[in-house]
């Protein structure tokens, strides 16, 4: 596999990596650069809200898990909602389970007022004219169980538009395959650099800029040159 599986409209090749890479590409950026999981969170949250109101208008449901994925969905609800967008959140789990980053991010919805739920039932409940995936990205261990798959098959059933954060909620980010349940977004809004897993994506896929610097990328042996005039950019499979 050509490991510069992606394009840019202008034709920029763009270097897709593994969970394995993209892991490594996070810690390098923090630990030796100094950027913070929230810098890149907010950044990586105020795109896939941008990319949300591209879709449609209307009622916005975020799934959110209580990893990375998570915490950028709901950083995106913050963002929707400053807008004065009708949004609320369905988690996986009850807030109390959540920690981190993720927590950092619900606790400000809290304050909001954003409406935050947890389970299915949430998510039947509410009107969706656009469903926001941010319940696993490239965390995904082993086929989706419990509440996520469970939300992730209600979601198949609904009449919605659905957008999901870097890759969809049950798709290995490295091979592409869906070990379970996993999510078919109309669009994928992807971080930093594309997953190898998305090459078989048949919706649109968009590169976001979460401001990591070259440095980060070269360091690791990574071919890269900075895809971004504005602070995504569209993404075409390379043939
Ligand atoms: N630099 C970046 O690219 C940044 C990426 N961000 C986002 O963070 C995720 C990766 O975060 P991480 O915490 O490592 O993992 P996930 O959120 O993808 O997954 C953990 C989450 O998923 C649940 N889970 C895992 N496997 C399963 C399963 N089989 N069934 C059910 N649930 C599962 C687990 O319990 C956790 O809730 C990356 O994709 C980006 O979206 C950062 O936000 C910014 C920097
Ligand atoms: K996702």
């Amino acid at each position: 596999m050509d490991e510069r599986e992606f394009q840019t409209a202008d034709g920029q090749l763009v270097t897709a990596v593994t969970a394995a890479e993209m892991r490594e590409i996070d810690r390098v950026a923090v630990e030796e650069f100094g950027v913070t999981l929230l810098q890149m969170m907010e950044n990586a949250g105020r795109n896939l809200a941008w990319h949300v109101r591209q879709v449609a208008a209307g009622p916005i449901v975020v799934l959110a898990g209580s990893g990375g994925n998570g915490g950028g969905g709901l950083c995106s609800a913050r963002h929707l909602a400053n807008r004065g967008k009708p949004v609320s959140v369905v988690l996986d789990r009850p807030p109390a389970q959540l920690e981190g980053a993720a927590r950092t991010q619900y606790e400000t919805l809290d304050a909001m007022g954003v409406p935050v739920e947890n389970g299915v039932g949430a998510l039947l409940d509410r009107e969706a004219d656009i469903v926001v995936d941010a319940l696993v990205g490239y965390g995904l261990a082993g086929p989706l169980r419990g509440s996520a798959a469970t939300l992730v098959d209600a979601v198949a059933d609904l009449d919605a538009t659905v957008v999901s954060l870097d890759v969809p909620s049950g798709l290995d980010a490295t091979t592409g395959e869906r070990p379970g349940s996993a999510v078919r977004p109309d669009r994928v809004v992807t971080l930093a650099l594309p997953k190898t897993g998305l090459a078989a994506h048949p919706g649109e896929l968009f590169l976001a800029d979460i401001a990591i610097p070259a440095g980060v990328f070269r360091s690791l042996d990574l071919t890269y040159s900075n895809p971004f005039e504005e602070y995504w950019v569209r993404l075409t499979r390379l043939e």
